[in-house]
């Protein structure tokens, strides 16, 4: 594995009591970039991002991430190694506020950084850095609002910003567009793309028309296996892709 690949995939398998749901999947994520992972329903998408995220085990086959085999880590291990799932760490109190919430993910309890904010002068540095990442998502001016009184869009805004807390190497990011207008869509691909400009971004999606102008690369899959795979502009033409998303008003 050369340096530029962080995270990888080896002949990943998973069954699900003889059912192949993954199927020697071998994908490479280079650093740096955003990929997104498609597919139809049922393609598999969830599993791989469960395999890479260690929420499942694999059956067969290898992960690894900046070189290291992680294959049988925990997703605690692996979060502390700067390979973070959204919603795994983002879940948003609602009766909290925006400010409050970012707050809490700062705080969390990850390897030696939760000592760090215990002294007077770190919580200063706690709340400064809490506002940043606020103005980050764009949502400085709901910081004083509930979570719970946020429009959808926004509260993906907030997820991905307690995710920013933990400064991930890289950010896996569960159906980051879904359910959205076609406005939070184009403020929140804005969104990832910027927050993407220092990290890596792997995102599992389901319409391959909403990752086009977003992603680098585009892995598709379809009944556990790897269609095609490179840029929008080679998925998009390859004949199987159209075909895999012919008739169900997603491509
Ligand atoms: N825990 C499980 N037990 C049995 N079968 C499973 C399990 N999880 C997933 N599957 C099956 O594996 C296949 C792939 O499912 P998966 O959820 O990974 O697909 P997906 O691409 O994420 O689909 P969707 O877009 O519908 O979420 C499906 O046929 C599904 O029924």
């Amino acid at each position: 594995m050369t340096d530029d690949i962080i995270l990888e995939a080896r002949g990943l398998s998973k069954e699900f009591k003889g059912f192949v749901a993954v199927k020697e999947v071998d994908l490479q994520v280079r650093r740096g970039t955003i990929h997104a992972l498609i597919g139809p329903n049922g393609a598999g998408k969830s599993t791989v991002f469960n395999l890479l995220t260690k929420f499942l085990t694999p059956t067969s086959g290898q992960i690894l991430y900046k070189g290291r085999d992680i294959t049988r880590a925990r997703p605690a291990d692996i979060a502390r190694m700067g390979l973070v799932r959204s919603f795994q760490i983002s879940a948003v109190f609602p009766h909290l506020t925006v400010l409050e919430n970012v707050r809490v993910a700062l705080q969390r309890p990850l390897g030696t950084s939760f000592h760090f904010w215990k002294s007077e002068s770190s919580l200063h540095a706690l709340h400064d850095r809490a506002v940043e990442l606020i103005e980050a998502v764009n949502l400085t001016p709901w910081s004083g609002h509930l979570a719970a009184e946020l429009p959808y869009g926004r509260k993906r805004a907030l997820e991905i910003a307690t995710t920013l807390a933990l400064d991930p190497e890289v950010m896996l990011l569960d159906e980051p567009l879904a359910g959205m207008g076609h406005e939070d869509i184009e403020r929140t691909a804005q969104l990832i793309k910027r927050v993407a400009a220092d990290r890596t971004v792997l995102m599992v999606e389901h319409n391959l028309s909403v990752v086009a102008h977003l992603s680098d690369t585009i892995t598709v899959l379809r009944r556990g296996e790897i269609l095609a795979e490179g840029p929008y502009e080679v998925v998009s033409k390859n004949a199987q892709v159209m075909e895999a998303y012919m008739g169900t008003g997603h491509a």
